[in-house]
């Protein structure tokens, strides 16, 4: 038997052009999927999570070459998929299926359920249609139904029903992977759990890979073996569902785990808030995808600043560097009654409006950074944009910001790509007491 994992991703991109005019010119390109890499094994549950338009769905659609990819290879039992002409193309889609979150727009309300559940079978040749009923029938009852369903609508089943029954076509090739993308969370919380048992059991049944999506850590942990976390288009960590949940090693994923709500009040979890917008995956951060909204960026090695002061400084740097303009900052103030006019507005007002924008303190904590802040502040606020832009960039920059971490593998067995991951390796290495 072989090791091989059953299907294996490396450096896979998805970019959607960004056109312009009549004649279509590509302007830009939405990098939705960005150069991920992951195994699958047989039998094992991968959950792929993220926030919404990290590129979970597009990296679902495009590992089955329901689109084609912009680059890399999907390894599916030995052959890239990539190089699959259309015939070899069918055959794949035999043995990976797909399940989607909203299991009503799944089906042709002019067919009966079982018509719909069999139509792959047909595609795929089996032309006797006493055959195709019967293994039809068997799956309904395997997935909960009855073998009377076959003949009804689909607008009769409730959706947890309809999402049996997507199950039930998804099976019905006998596939070795199934890719689901969000299949419960359109659900009921009850409903949720009853088809996510029903997913465990065809599992060990059929022997199923299955590539579960989801926005729902609950219901990843629950279901999955192993999880990858997304970050605009990237990956950022992948383990074991207990590790990444017990000791999660990205920052990211730790932030993500801070926002499930836990149900026993007096064991709040502490939630770490995110500053900044998620970036546009036009034109992602350099380095460290995350960086621009971090609450863990790693400081300038010169300064001793706190983790929060450092953070803030950094979001104001990095709006200093996307353009501010310190005339909103004037025109507000003359909103809030400081001045008559944006004119009138004092410099000292302006700078102490933007400490108090991005919660930086009067004064900060290291005298050096209090420094080359207030340089930059002045510049800024005396309109040399290009100055202040300056001053801050040169001190104010993280290794966060310059250098892509790559995915690496701590002791604890987890992988994450994070520059404190790499230091953590070497910082925490063991060292001898002499
Ligand atoms: N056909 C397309 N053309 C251009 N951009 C697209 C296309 N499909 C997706 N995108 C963009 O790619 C990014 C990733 O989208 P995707 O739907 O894969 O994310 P997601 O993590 O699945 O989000 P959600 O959970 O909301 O479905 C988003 O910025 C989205 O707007």
């Amino acid at each position: 038997m072989s090791s091989d994992p059953l299907l294996s991703v490396r450096g896979l991109k998805k970019h959607y052009p960004i056109t312009e005019g009549v004649l279509k010119k590509e302007v830009g390109r939405v990098k939705a999927v960005d150069g991920i890499s992951f195994d699958v094994e047989s039998g094992e549950t991968l959950g792929l999570v993220g926030e919404s338009g990290c590129g979970k769905s597009t990296a679902a659609t495009s590992l089955l070459r329901l689109e084609d990819p912009t680059d890399g290879d999907i390894v599916f039992d030995g052959e890239d998929i990539t190089e699959f002409d259309d015939t070899r193309l069918k055959s794949f889609r035999r043995r990976a299926q797909m399940m989607f979150q909203d299991p009503s727009s799944s089906f042709d309300p002019r067919m009966s359920v079982g018509e719909s559940v069999a139509e792959p079978l047909e595609i795929h040749g089996m032309r006797d249609r006493s055959r195709r009923r019967r293994i039809v029938e068997n799956l309904l009852e395997r997935v909960g139904l009855s073998a009377s369903d076959f003949d009804r609508y689909p607008h009769e089943f409730s959706g947890g029903q309809k999402q049996r029954i997507a199950l039930a076509r998804a099976l019905v090739l006998n596939p070795d992977i199934i890719v689901a993308d969000e299949p419960v969370s359109a659900l009921d919380v009850s409903i949720q759990a009853e088809i996510i048992s029903l997913m465990r059991d065809l599992q060990d049944e059929f022997d199923l890979a299955i590539v579960f999506i989801s926005h729902d850590l609950g219901v990843v942990r629950e279901v999955c073996d192993r999880v990858a976390v997304m970050y605009l288009g990237e990956i950022v960590e992948v383990a074991d569902t207990e590790t990444l949940f017990t000791d999660p090693q990205h920052p990211y994923t730790r932030a993500l785990l801070s926002s499930i709500p836990t149900p026993d009040p007096t064991r709040r979890n502490e939630q770490i808030e995110l500053t900044g917008d998620v970036p546009s995956p036009s034109n992602p951060p350099s380095g460290c995808r995350f960086h621009t909204r971090c609450p863990e960026v790693i400081p300038p090695a010169e300064f001793d600043l706190d983790q929060d002061e450092w953070r803030h400084v950094l979001d104001l740097r990095l709006r200093v560097d996307s353009g501010l303009d310190v005339e909103d900052v004037r025109s507000f103030l003359v909103a809030e009654g400081v001045a008559n006019d944006t004119e009138a507005v004092p410099d000292d007002a302006v700078k102490r409006e933007l400490r108090r924008e991005f919660d930086i303190p009067e004064t900060l904590s290291d005298a050096a950074a209090e420094t080359v802040l207030s340089e930059g502040l002045d510049a800024l606020v005396s309109g040399d944009h290009d100055n202040a832009k300056r001053t801050l960039d040169e001190a104010f920059s993280t290794v966060c910001e310059r250098d892509a971490p790559a995915l690496e593998t701590s002791e604890r067995g987890s992988t994450a790509a994070c520059h404190l991951v790499d230091e953590s390796v070497t910082v925490e290495s063991p060292v001898s007491d002499d």
